[in-house]
């Protein structure tokens, strides 16, 4: 019997999934390493152990001693891999041969965070399963078809030709929530939805009949939503000013965008909305006020443009869990239609909805899209 192993490597961890058959991919077992680096600990099962992982190729051999004994004689037929950046060009999973990863390895300046690390644990793959489909898997494939409007920016037009474009992220994830809600509820899969990934990283989709049609994100992983140590939205003007008045390069302003602003620079507590929530700290509740602003006022453009609202989803980490910030996203929202029933919402029930409009909860599984689209390939 053959299986699969997913790969989703972020700046800092790495998560995986092994599952059976090629078929029907069954997941056997999940788990990620955290903290890559002295520091760096394997969270697998109910067990958290620290472990000797300084970069993502020691960190990929540790998952595969770690899920060694679950193969249990299974061959590693393919390995998907979560890439952040398809580019223009990749809308669709990609075997990852030579001249691939060299169009994906050009794509690594637009995802600073993301798409170095990706394509390291690929490398890591290829070396121990040479044999294995390598399957690359692209967090803009799911935005690829979205409208020009929601496609571009007001810059002189030969840097949209450049690839200077609004490309949208967490493709894998709108993929699975999507497809969950029109399995569960059929009656939305031709309505007008929006999807909110709340996680470490955090993005906005605005869905008709199942296709994006807008995105928070744009151009980076910057953009939208504030989020753990990102920025989102930001007037250009602030960075000419860091660039003019106060003398920062291109990599200063880089590494404060990336991992310094969002929760974690507004309240200067935590990047983790646990910690903001348990905090008296004023700036603690200011950050999650700007956190909660910034998505309802997202939420109302994105219903203009869909012309209407029948569902709004919630995931990632803080969607899936954090009961506070749904309810105040949707307070005063029922001019939208929107209602939260609170012990529903306290139980972080699939549907928290007390009016017209749908309000669902639903867990993603970004390791489930890229798991099938091996599948397809092996
Ligand atoms: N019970 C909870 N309450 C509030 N926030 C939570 C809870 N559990 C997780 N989170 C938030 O979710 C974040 C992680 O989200 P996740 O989607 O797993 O992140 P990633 O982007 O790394 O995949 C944490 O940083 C934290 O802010
Ligand atoms: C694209 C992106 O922001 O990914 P993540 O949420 O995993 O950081
Ligand atoms: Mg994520």
């Amino acid at each position: 019997m053959n299986a699969i192993l997913t790969l989703n490597a972020g700046s800092s961890s790495i998560k995986f999934a092994i599952y059976a058959g090629t078929d029907d991919p069954q997941e056997l077992a999940r788990g990620q390493i955290d903290n890559l680096g002295p520091d760096a600990r394997m969270v697998f099962g109910d067990e958290k152990n620290a472990i000797d992982a300084p970069d993502h190729k020691t960190g990929v051999h540790q998952i595969l001693q770690t899920v060694a004994p679950i193969l249990d004689g299974r061959t590693v037929a393919g390995i998907g891999h979560r890439i952040v950046h398809g580019g223009v060009e990749f809308d669709k999973p990609q075997i990852l041969d030579t001249a691939v990863l060299e169009k994906l390895a050009a794509l690594k300046p637009l995802a600073p965070l993301h798409q170095p690390h990706n394509l390291a644990a690929v490398d890591a793959a290829i070396t121990a399963f040479p044999d294995a489909v390598q399957v690359g898997c692209f967090d803009t494939g799911f935005h690829r078809g979205h409208p020009f409007v929601n496609d571009t920016f007001a810059l002189p037009r030969r840097y949209y030709e450049k690839g200077v474009r609004r490309y949208g992220f967490h493709g894998l994830s709108y993929d699975f929530v999507s497809g969950e809600v029109a399995r569960l509820y059929p009656d939305l899969a031709a309505g007008r939805v929006v999807i909110a990934h709340l996680g470490n990283g955090a993005s906005m989709c605005a869905l008709r009949a199942g296709k994006s049609v807008g995105s928070t994100m744009g151009f980076s992983a910057l953009d939208g939503l504030p989020m753990g140590t990102r920025c989102g939205q930001l007037d250009p003007g602030v960075m000419l000013y860091l660039m003019d008045q106060e003398g920062m390069n291109a990599d200063q302003i880089s590494t404060m965008l990336y991992k310094e602003s969002g929760l974690k620079g507004m309240s200067g507590i935590s990047h983790d909305m646990r910690d903001l929530e348990t905090s008296d700290a004023p700036e603690a509740a200011e950050a999650i006020d700007y956190f909660v602003f910034r998505i309802r006022r997202e939420l109302g453009g994105m219903a203009a443009v869909l012309g209407g609202l029948d569902a709004l989803v919630f995931c990632g980490g803080i969607g899936e869990n954090a009961r506070n910030i749904r309810a105040r996203v949707c307070d005063g929202m029922d001019w939208l239609g929107l209602a939260v029933n609170a012990d529903a919402n306290d139980q972080n029930a699939q549907d928290i909805s007390a009016g017209p409009t749908k309000v669902l909860v639903i867990p993603t599984d970004e390791e489930r899209v890229i798991a099938r689209a091996v599948a397809a390939q092996v």
